[in-house]
């Protein structure tokens, strides 16, 4: 089953938009994994474990784990998530972007080292840089159009033939580089009124919204912004909100991450 269709379904079998992001930080994990060999593969397993059944997909972030050389235990959890959930979508966050002959490897990296159904890709340096992530035809390219961070503005909204720049990304995505449905766009929570500028643009395309919980996006707004017609349509990602809900250093990490996680899950609804 290829990423789009497998992501539908699990739309569908959770009654789940929500993106749980794995985003682990040793600085806040409980106390209990301190002495642990692998304790971000723990961390994480526990975590996957507790909201499987409440997501539409896992994702990733690259960065916390290969800033401490953890690379191994993204394997292994990347692995277990593959056996145990096989039908939950995993995106490997690393918004890579390089010349297509390094974008091969990065491919690979995310396809054959990880076994992502997606990955997150910038589209700065234009297609030819991410067309190999679609030579993988059964997997997807998630390509960062508007980006919840303040400083996305900066060039996502330069105006360019009367449009700023995150439009004109959209539109050539869904028209151009979207050849074989692999694509999706990432587009930031914190921005709702560009959310529906895309829906619009995009038309089906899935999307992946970052930016609630730690962030603060609106539910609501990102919810109503960012449907489908059919009330689908997205992957709204929360990490820090989910994997540290519990207090520091208390024993019930994946009790309270379950507890947050079926709370995002339940308010998104709400409004789908
Ligand atoms: O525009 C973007 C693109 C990616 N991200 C990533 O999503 C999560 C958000 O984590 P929270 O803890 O829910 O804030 C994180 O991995 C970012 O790298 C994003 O925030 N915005």
């Amino acid at each position: 089953m290829n990423f789009i269709n497998k992501l539908s379904a699990a739309w569908t079998t959770n009654n789940s938009l929500l993106c749980v992001g794995l985003d682990p930080d040793l600085s806040r994990f409980p106390a209990q994994l301190a002495n642990e060999p692998d304790p971000i593969y723990l961390f994480c397993k526990e975590i996957i474990d507790a909201t499987a059944d409440l997501a539409c997909s896992f994702k990733p972030q690259i960065a916390y784990f290969a800033a401490l050389g953890a690379e191994g235990q993204l394997e292994r959890i990347c692995a277990y998530a593959r056996q145990h959930y096989p039908h939950i979508p995993l995106i490997l966050d690393a918004k890579r972007g390089d010349i297509g002959a390094t974008a091969r490897q990065y491919a690979r990296e995310a396809f054959d080292r990880y076994g992502a159904d997606a990955v997150t890709v910038n589209p700065y340096m234009g297609f030819d840089s991410v067309e190999p992530y679609m030579e993988w035809t059964d997997r997807g390219a998630i390509v960062l159009c508007r980006t919840s961070n303040p400083g996305g503005s900066d060039l996502q909204f330069l105006m360019a033939d009367g449009k700023p720049l995150y439009q004109h990304v959209a539109r050539m995505v869904a028209d151009k580089w979207n050849k074989n449905g692999q694509c999706a766009l990432v587009v930031g929570a914190t921005f709702p009124e560009e959310l529906a500028q895309v829906r619009a643009i995009v038309g089906e395309m899935p999307l992946l919204v970052p930016g609630v919980g730690a962030q603060g996006g609106d539910v609501e707004a990102t919810v109503r912004s960012g449907r489908t017609a059919g009330g689908a349509g997205m992957m709204i990602n929360s990490s820090r909100a989910i994997l540290y809900a519990a207090p520091q250093g208390s024993e019930d990490f994946a009790a309270a991450a379950r507890r947050v996680a079926t709370e995002t899950r339940d308010a998104i609804n709400l409004y789908r």
